[in-house]
């Protein structure tokens, strides 16, 4: 065994175990790909659902590998990731046909030669990389892509697992300050993953709601706590099926959910929580039969602080309890107006009504 080879092999293992932020840790993964297997370009692209166009391919990260380092070298890979930033046709094919958890070599009419390797993590996130060469890609190319691979998705399931609510999956309430900021200080998925000087849809607008399931003590009560956790368990999947796959869902604890969604005004956003209020009003849950939530949400603002939005939601909740339950209320447009009490702001500043 050559122990140079060695030693750079466990370099790499070592950099991709070491990251703990997920953008570092995709950009890590095609830079240790691009440059072990010496391919021409590496793409790591995340499979997502489009309520219209079934799934689309988002660019999570990008590497062409530099034989040596060459004054034109970072121009080249810019306009490359340009280029890459959406996907071949035939990337998309496969992503969108039935052998899409196959990984697949290809020669291309360009001559090149194009390697996928479908990834999915624990909690069903799909991903897949798409390696090209302009030499001929064989089996031990793909036997190398799958191992590496394989090392990334365990250190993406660890760092999942520890933001996750162990009963019903959804994020945990640990996980609420980085994902708020994550989303809302950043530009949106789609449009970060389009490189610049291209077209960029309108920012959408955040917002958040606090879901609480209405009365559940007496379902614990009456039913037991497994038939209780059973209920929390199906009120995830609804959430999950109610609202986008970019949103993002939480269980905070106990019977309370929240909900950190993207809608363009507060009409569509006051349409989706009552979507969700109507569909758990709607659902037989099984022994228990009916159950309904009480909603309030805000709209998250610039520079807004998780606990000051989580705040304002809550006070929404409260009211929408004070009113008899099973509705929904907006901070905004139900509770600002008849407030007293000063609501303390982002930095510092109090807001009186
Ligand atoms: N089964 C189950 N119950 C839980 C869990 N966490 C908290 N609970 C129960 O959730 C219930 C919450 O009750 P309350 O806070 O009084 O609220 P509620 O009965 O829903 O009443 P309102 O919110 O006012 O409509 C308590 O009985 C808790 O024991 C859990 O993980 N599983």
């Amino acid at each position: 065994m050559s122990h140079p080879r060695t030693l750079e092999h466990l370099e790499h293992v070592a950099r991709l175990t070491h990251g703990r932020d997920r953008e570092g840790l995709d950009a890590t993964l095609v830079e240790v790909l691009a440059s072990v297997l010496h391919a021409q370009t590496v793409a790591l692209w995340e499979v997502v659902h489009a309520a219209d166009s079934g799934p689309v391919m988002r660019l999570c990260a990008y590497a062409a590998f530099q034989a040596q380092a060459r004054p034109e070298a970072k121009a080249d890979r810019q306009s490359s990731a340009v280029a890459a930033a959406a996907p071949a046709a035939d990337v998309l094919a496969w992503a969108r046909g039935p052998d899409c958890d196959q990984a697949r070599i290809a020669r291309l009419d360009t001559g090149s030669w194009r390697l996928l390797v479908p990834l999915q993590t624990d909690w069903g996130r799909r991903l897949a990389l798409d390696i090209e060469w302009a030499r001929p890609a064989g089996w031990q190319d793909r036997r190398v892509a799958e191992g590496i691979g394989r090392i990334y998705i365990n250190v993406i399931n660890l760092l999942d697992a520890s933001e996750r609510d162990t009963l019903t999956g959804l994020l945990n309430r640990k996980s609420f300050d980085d994902t708020f900021y994550r989303a809302t200080r950043l530009p949106s998925e789609p449009e970060a993953s389009l490189a610049s000087g291209e077209r960029r849809s309108p920012a959408r607008a955040r917002w958040l709601g606090v879901i609480d399931v209405d009365h559940f003590k007496a379902v614990n009560d009456r039913f037991g706590h497994l038939i209780g956790d059973e209920v929390l368990l199906l009120m995830a999947r609804l959430l999950r099926q109610t609202f986008r796959q970019d949103d993002h869902l939480y269980r905070f604890g106990g019977e309370e959910f929240v909900a950190l969604i993207r809608a363009d005004d507060a009409q569509a956003a006051a349409a989706a929580f009552e979507r969700f209020r109507e569909a758990v009003q709607a659902y037989p849950f099984p022994q228990v039969g009916r159950i309904t939530v009480s909603i309030g949400y805000t709209a998250v603002r610039p520079f807004d602080t998780p606990s000051d939005a989580f705040e304002r939601a809550d006070r929404a909740v409260y009211a929408a309890k004070a009113q008899g339950r099973n509705t929904v209320r907006c901070y905004e447009s139900d509770v600002a107006p008849l407030a007293r009490e000063p609501l303390h702001q982002a930095g510092g500043g109090v807001e009186l009504f």
